[in-house]
C-alpha cells in the first residue's frame, strides 16, 4: 500500500504547493528506480517542483511474504530491482497506477516495453489533458500500419506529448553516482525539454538536448541489437577487434536504418550519448550482452527466455524481441539484404542460424 503523502518530513503542505509541479515515474525496475533517485535529488532543490515523488510499482510479493511495495516505502529502497541503494525519502511507491498519475504534470514512463499498451490503455482518461511525458524505454513495436515508436504510441493513446531520455546509462552505475551522460530528445518545445533536463541533471548525470525524438530512440532502441551481436561474439571468444568490427557495422546499420525509416533523422545524434556513447557502453557492460554471451556458450541450445529468468531475476532484456521487430521492418519493406547485422542477429536468436553466424554473415558489405 502506498502511505499516506506526509510522511516524516512534511513535503506537501503550503499554500504555494497546489502550484508547484508534480512528478510520477510510471516503472520501478532497475532504470526506473535510479530514475526516480535522480528526480527526487532535484526535485528537493528545485522550488518549483513538489518535493514529492511518486513510483508506480508493479506488483509482486517477495520471497519474505512482504509486498514489493511496502518493502520499498519502509526501506527507501527497491530491494528487488536495485538493491542496496536509497531512493530518497521524497520517493512513494504506489501499486495502484491510477492513483499514481493523479495529478501529475510530468510523468516518465520507464517499463520494459512489452507492457506499455497495458499501461496506456489504463492511463487513458487518467491523465491532465496538459500533462507532459517523457520515455525511457529502449524499445519499438511494429503494427499492421508499420513501426511504431513508444513515444508516439504514449503520445498517440494519450494525447500528450512526449520525448526521450536515453544515452550511455547502465543504471548500477548511475546509482552508485559514477559520472555519465544521457540526451533528451524533444520535437519543437525546447522549453519543455530544458525542464526534463533541468529534473535529470545532477553533478554526475549530464544531459544534453536535442531536436531529433525519432534519432534519440531509434539509437537507444537499435543499440540493443547490436549488444546481442557483441554478446555472441564475447561467447565465441572471437576477441576485442571482431567486437569492435560488429560495433562499427552495427552503428552504420542503426544510422542507416533510422534515417530510411525517418528522413528527419540528423547524423550528429549518433554522436552524442545516446548513440555512439550508448552503443560502447552497452556491448561492453549490458545485460543484453551478457545474456547473448551465456547464450552463445551454450551452442544456441538454452533459450534466451531461459537464460534472462536465471541470469537476471526479473529484469527483462529489450533486444531480442527489438530483433525481431527490426526484422519485420526489413523483411515487409524489403531491405533484409540493406542490414545483414540485423536480419542475422534475428536469425540466430531464432536458431536458424548459429551463433557462429554473427560474423560470416555481418561482414558482408551492406549495399547502404
Ligand atoms: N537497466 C538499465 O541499465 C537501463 C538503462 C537505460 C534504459 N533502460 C531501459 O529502461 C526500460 C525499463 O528497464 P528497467 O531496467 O527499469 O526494468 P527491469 O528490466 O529492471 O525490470 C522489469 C520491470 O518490469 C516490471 N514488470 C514485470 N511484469 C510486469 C507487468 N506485467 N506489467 C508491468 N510491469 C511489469 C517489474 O516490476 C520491473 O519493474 C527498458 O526499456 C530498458 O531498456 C534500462
Ligand atoms: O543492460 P542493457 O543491455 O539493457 O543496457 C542498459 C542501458 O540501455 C545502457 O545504456
Amino acid at each position: 500500500m502506498a502511505p499516506e503523502l506526509q510522511q516524516e518530513e512534511d513535503y506537501t503542505t503550503g499554500p504555494e504547493a497546489a502550484h508547484k509541479t508534480r512528478v510520477t515515474v510510471v516503472g520501478s525496475g532497475n532504470w526506473g528506480s535510479v530514475a526516480a533517485k535522480l528526480i527526487a535529488s532535484n526535485t528537493l532543490k528545485l522550488s518549483s517542483f513538489h518535493d514529492e515523488v511518486r513510483m508506480w510499482v508493479f506488483e509482486e510479493t517477495l520471497p519474505s511474504g512482504e509486498k514489493l511495495t511496502d518493502a520499498i516505502n519502509r526501506n527507501n529502497e527497491n530491494v528487488k530491482y536495485l538493491p542496496g541503494i536509497k531512493l530518497g525519502k521524497n520517493v512513494v511507491a504506489d501499486p495502484d497506477l491510477e492513483n499514481a498519475v493523479n495529478g501529475a504534470n510530468m510523468l516518465v514512463f520507464v517499463t520494459p516495453h512489452q507492457f506499455m499498451e497495458g499501461i496506456c490503455r489504463r492511463l487513458v482518461g487518467k491523465v491532465k489533458a496538459d500533462v507532459e511525458a517523457i520515455s525511457l524505454i529502449k524499445e519499438m513495436e511494429v503494427k499492421i500500419e508499420g513501426p511504431c515508436m513508444i513515444s508516439t504510441l504514449i503520445s498517440q493513446q494519450l494525447g500528450i506529448n512526449c520525448c526521450v531520455l536515453m544515452g550511455a546509462n547502465i543504471a548500477n552505475e548511475i546509482a552508485v553516482e559514477k559520472f555519465s551522460e544521457a540526451t533528451v530528445g524533444y520535437r519543437e518545445n525546447k522549453e519543455i525539454a530544458q525542464k526534463w533536463v533541468q529534473l535529470f541533471s545532477t553533478s554526475y548525470f549530464m544531459v544534453t538536448p536535442i531536436q531529433d525524438v525519432e534519432g534519440v530512440e531509434l539509437c537507444g532502441t537499435l543499440k540493443n541489437v547490436v549488444a546481442i551481436a557483441a554478446g555472441f561474439v564475447d561467447g565465441l571468444e572471437m576477441g576485442n577487434n571482431t567486437k569492435a568490427a560488429i560495433m562499427r557495422i552495427g552503428l552504420k546499420e542503426m544510422q542507416a536504418f533510422s534515417k530510411m525509416l525517418f528522413s528527419s533523422v540528423k547524423d550528429t545524434t549518433f554522436l552524442e550519448s545516446c548513440g555512439v556513447a550508448d552503443l560502447i557502453t552497452t556491448c561492453l557492460g549490458g545485460r543484453n550482452r551478457k545474456v547473448a554471451e551465456a547464450f552463445a556458450r551454450s551452442g544456441g541450445k538454452r533459450s534466451f527466455d531461459e537464460l534472462e529468468a536465471e541470469m537476471l531475476q526479473g529484469q527483462k532484456l529489450q533486444g531480442v524481441s527489438t530483433a525481431k521487430e527490426v526484422y519485420e521492418v526489413l523483411s515487409h519493406c524489403g531491405w533484409l539484404d540493406f542490414f545483414p547485422l540485423f536480419a542475422t542477429v534475428h536469425e540466430i536468436c531464432i536458431g536458424t542460424l548459429p551463433p557462429s553466424a554473427i560474423v560470416e554473415h555481418s561482414e558482408r558489405t551492406p549495399k547502404i
